[in-house]
C-alpha cells in the first residue's frame, strides 16, 4: 500500500515537472509578433468588442502601446471601467504613451457599453460611435460566448449564434460607412478551430428543435468565417479588408459555463497552465492583423499564429455564405 502511494506521488511529481518543462520550452507559447515600433498605430482608432478580459484585453493593451486610440465595446460598464483603469496604470508603469482624454489622441482608451445579445444595444452603440468618432481604422470582432446552457438573446436568438455571429454582423454593417470613409481600414474577426464541428443548419438556426451547446458554438464560429469571406467579396475595391483568425487554446475565462468537478480542477489548471497560451500570446494574430504593414491589402483570409492557414471546404462554400448573409440581414432587421 505504502509502495503504491509513493509510486503514485512520484508519478504525479514527474508529470507536474514534465508539464512545467513543456510550459517553458513548448513551441506553442512563444511570442509571435511585437507589432514593430511603438508609434505604429499612432493616429488610428481601433474598436474592440469584449475588450475588458482575455484576448480582447490583451489586444487592447498592445494596440494602446502601439499608440492607437482604443474603444472598448463592453457589456458590463463597471468591469470595463475597472479594466481600463488597470490598463492605463500598466501602460504608464511600463513607460508607455501618456493616456487619458486630454492627451494628443495617441494611446487613448475609451469605454463604451455594448451588449451583443441585444440588437437595440448594438444600434445605440453604433449611433454613439458614428456621432462621436470621426474615423475608424480597425474593427476587431473579438467578443464571444462559449458553450452556455440554452439561452436566448433579447431578440429571441440562440445565445451563441446571436452574440458571436448576429450581434457582430449588425455591428459591422452599421459601421461599414465609417470604415469605408477611413480607408485603408481593417476588420478582424476572431473565430475558433472548432468551426470544423459546426454546420449552418438553416432550418433550425435558433436551435428550437435540438440544442447541443458544442455544436452551437462551432456553428457560430463557422458563421464568423463565412461572414468574413462574403464580406471580403462585397468589399472588393473599397480598401477595407477583412480577415479571420483562430487564436489557438488560450487561458481565459471563456470556459466559464463549463462545469469542472472540484477534484479535477487542480489537474485542469495544471494542464491549461502547461499547454494553453497566455492571453498576450493568444492575441498575437489579432494584433498582427490589426497593425502589421505585412497584411495591408490582404483580405478574406484565415490566419493562425500570424500565418495564413487552409480552411475546410465547408468554410469556403460561397452559396452557403451568400445565403447566411441574406438570412442574417432579415434576422437583424437590416433595411435595404
Ligand atoms: N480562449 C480560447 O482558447 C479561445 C479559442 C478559440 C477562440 N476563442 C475566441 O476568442 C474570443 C475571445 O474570447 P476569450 O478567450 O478572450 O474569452 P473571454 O471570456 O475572456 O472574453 C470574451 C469577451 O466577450 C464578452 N462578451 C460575451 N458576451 C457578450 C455580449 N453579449 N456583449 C458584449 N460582449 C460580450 C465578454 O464580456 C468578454 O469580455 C471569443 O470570440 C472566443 O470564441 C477563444
Amino acid at each position: 500500500m505504502a509502495v503504491a502511494t509513493v509510486a503514485a506521488l512520484l508519478a504525479a511529481l514527474g508529470g507536474a515537472l514534465w508539464l512545467a518543462a513543456r510550459r517553458f520550452v513548448g513551441p506553442s507559447v512563444k511570442r509571435l509578433h511585437r507589432g514593430g515600433d511603438s508609434g505604429l498605430m499612432h493616429g488610428k482608432t481601433v474598436l474592440i468588442t469584449g475588450a475588458n478580459s482575455g484576448l480582447g484585453r490583451a489586444t487592447a493593451a498592445e494596440l494602446l502601446r502601439l499608440g492607437a486610440r482604443v474603444i472598448m465595446g463592453c457589456r458590463d460598464r463597471t468591469r470595463a471601467e475597472e479594466a481600463a483603469v488597470q490598463l492605463r496604470r500598466e501602460i504608464c508603469q511600463a513607460g508607455g504613451p501618456e493616456l487619458g482624454p486630454d492627451s494628443s489622441g495617441a494611446g487613448e482608451l475609451v469605454v463604451k457599453e455594448l451588449d451583443l445579445a441585444s440588437l437595440r444595444s448594438v444600434r445605440s452603440f453604433c449611433q454613439e460611435v458614428l456621432q462621436e468618432e470621426p474615423r475608424l481604422d480597425v474593427l476587431i470582432n473579438n467578443a464571444g460566448i462559449f458553450q452556455c446552457p440554452y439561452m436566448k438573446t433579447e431578440d429571441g436568438f440562440e445565445m451563441q449564434f446571436g452574440v458571436n455571429h448576429l450581434g457582430h454582423f449588425l455591428l459591422t454593417n452599421l459601421l461599414l460607412g465609417l470604415l469605408k470613409s477611413s480607408a485603408p481600414s481593417r476588420i478582424v474577426v476572431v473565430t475558433s478551430k472548432l468551426y470544423k464541428y459546426g454546420d449552418i443548419n438553416f432550418e433550425d438556426l435558433n436551435s428550437e428543435q435540438n440544442y447541443n451547446k458544442s455544436f452551437c458554438y462551432s456553428r457560430s464560429k463557422l458563421a464568423n468565417i463565412l461572414f468574413t469571406r462574403e464580406l471580403a467579396r462585397r468589399l472588393e475595391g473599397t480598401n477595407v479588408t477583412v480577415n479571420v483568425l483562430h487564436p489557438g487554446m488560450v487561458r481565459t475565462n471563456l470556459g466559464r459555463h463549463i462545469h469542472i468537478p472540484l477534484l479535477v480542477k487542480p489537474l485542469f489548471n495544471l494542464v491549461t497552465w502547461a499547454f494553453f497560451k497566455t492571453p498576450l500570446e493568444g492575441a498575437q494574430t489579432s494584433i498582427y492583423l490589426a497593425s502589421s504593414p505585412e497584411v495591408e491589402g490582404v483580405s478574406g483570409k484565415y490566419f493562425g499564429d500570424c500565418k495564413e492557414e487552409e480552411l475546410l471546404p465547408k468554410a469556403m462554400d460561397e452559396s452557403v455564405a451568400g445565403k447566411l448573409w441574406d438570412v442574417s440581414e432579415v434576422m437583424v432587421g437590416i433595411l435595404k
